[in-house]
C-alpha cells in the first residue's frame, strides 16, 4: 500500500472533525476522497502533509511513518493545496525554479525534471509567461507541474478543481488520472463532484468525519449512479 491511514481521529476543541477514519490507497492508483463540505476532507489533507498532528492514529506514505519519520514521508509526497500558491509575478519555468530549488534541484537535473513535468501537463509552451497571466486551469497543471518535480510517490490535492470551469475542470481531472495510469504515481484527489470520480478509481467516502465506505468505486456503487449512490448516504435530514 503506497499510504495507509489508521484510526486517525482529530478535534477542534470540542468538534470532531474525525472519527477513527481508516483507508489504503494501493500503489498506482487514482483514490478520490469523496465527501460533502464539512466532512473533514481539508482537516485529513492538514494531517497528511503534517501542516498539525494527531492525538491518535498512523499515516504511513509509501512505507514510512509520518509521526516517526517526517523528513522521509514528506520527502516522497507532492501536495497540491486548495488555495492557490504561485507567485503570479513569476513566469511559470521561474516558479518551479524556485521549488526546485528548495528540494536542493540545481543545474541540468533540475532543467530536466522542469521540462518532463511541464509536458507531463501539457504546459511547455507557456513556460514564459507570467502565472499572473494564466487562466485558473492553467495556473492549477502548473501548481501540479511544480508538485512532480521531485518525483513523488504519493500526490495529494485538496479539491483542486474548486474556482475552474467546466472544460478546465475536465482537462485537469483527466490529466491527474493519466499521471496515475501511465506512471505509477499513487494519487489521493479530495472532491466533493462525483463527476470527477471514474469507475475504476478508488474511492474513500467521508461524511461528518468518517469513512463510510472504501474500495474500487464501481464495486461500490454497483448499477446505482455514482452521484445517487453519494447523496443517499451524504443525505442530513432537513
Ligand atoms: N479551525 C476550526 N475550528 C473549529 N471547527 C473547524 C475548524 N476547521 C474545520 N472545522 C470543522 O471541522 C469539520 C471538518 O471541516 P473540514 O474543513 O476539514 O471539511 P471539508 O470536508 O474540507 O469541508 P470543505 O469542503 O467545506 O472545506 C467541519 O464541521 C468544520 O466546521
Amino acid at each position: 500500500m503506497s499510504l495507509t491511514v489508521t484510526d486517525l481521529s482529530y478535534s477542534y476543541g470540542a468538534k470532531t472533525a474525525l472519527s477513527q477514519v481508516s483507508f489504503a490507497v494501493p500503489e498506482g492508483r487514482f483514490a478520490a476522497l469523496l465527501g460533502p463540505n464539512g466532512a473533514g476532507k481539508s482537516t485529513l489533507y492538514g494531517l497528511l502533509t503534517g501542516l498539525f498532528s494527531a492525538p491518535s492514529g498512523q499515516i504511513r506514505v509509501a512505507g514510512h511513518d509520518l509521526a516517526r519519520n517526517p523528513r522521509a514521508a514528506l520527502a516522497v509526497m507532492g501536495v497540491v493545496f486548495q488555495q492557490p500558491t504561485l507567485d503570479l509575478d513569476l513566469s511559470v519555468r521561474q516558479n518551479l525554479r524556485y521549488f526546485a530549488a528548495l528540494h536542493g534541484l540545481s543545474g541540468r537535473d533540475r532543467d530536466r525534471r522542469i521540462d518532463a513535468a511541464l509536458d507531463r501537463l501539457a504546459m511547455r509552451a507557456r513556460a514564459g509567461e507570467k502565472a499572473r497571466d494564466l487562466n485558473g486551469g492553467h495556473r492549477r497543471r502548473t501548481e501540479i507541474a511544480r508538485a512532480l518535480l521531485h518525483d513523488p510517490r504519493v500526490l495529494l490535492l485538496d479539491e483542486p478543481t474548486v474556482g475552474l470551469d467546466a472544460a478546465a475542470r475536465s482537462a485537469i481531472t483527466d490529466h491527474v488520472h493519466a499521471l496515475a495510469r501511465d506512471t505509477g504515481l499513487t494519487v489521493l484527489w479530495a472532491t466533493h463532484l462525483t463527476d470527477e470520480v471514474l469507475p475504476g478509481d478508488h474511492l474513500v467516502l467521508l461524511h461528518q468525519g468518517r469513512v463510510l465506505a472504501s474500495g474500487t468505486a464501481s464495486a461500490l456503487h454497483g448499477t446505482t449512479p455514482l452521484r445517487d449512490w453519494f447523496l443517499s448516504r451524504t443525505a442530513v435530514p432537513a
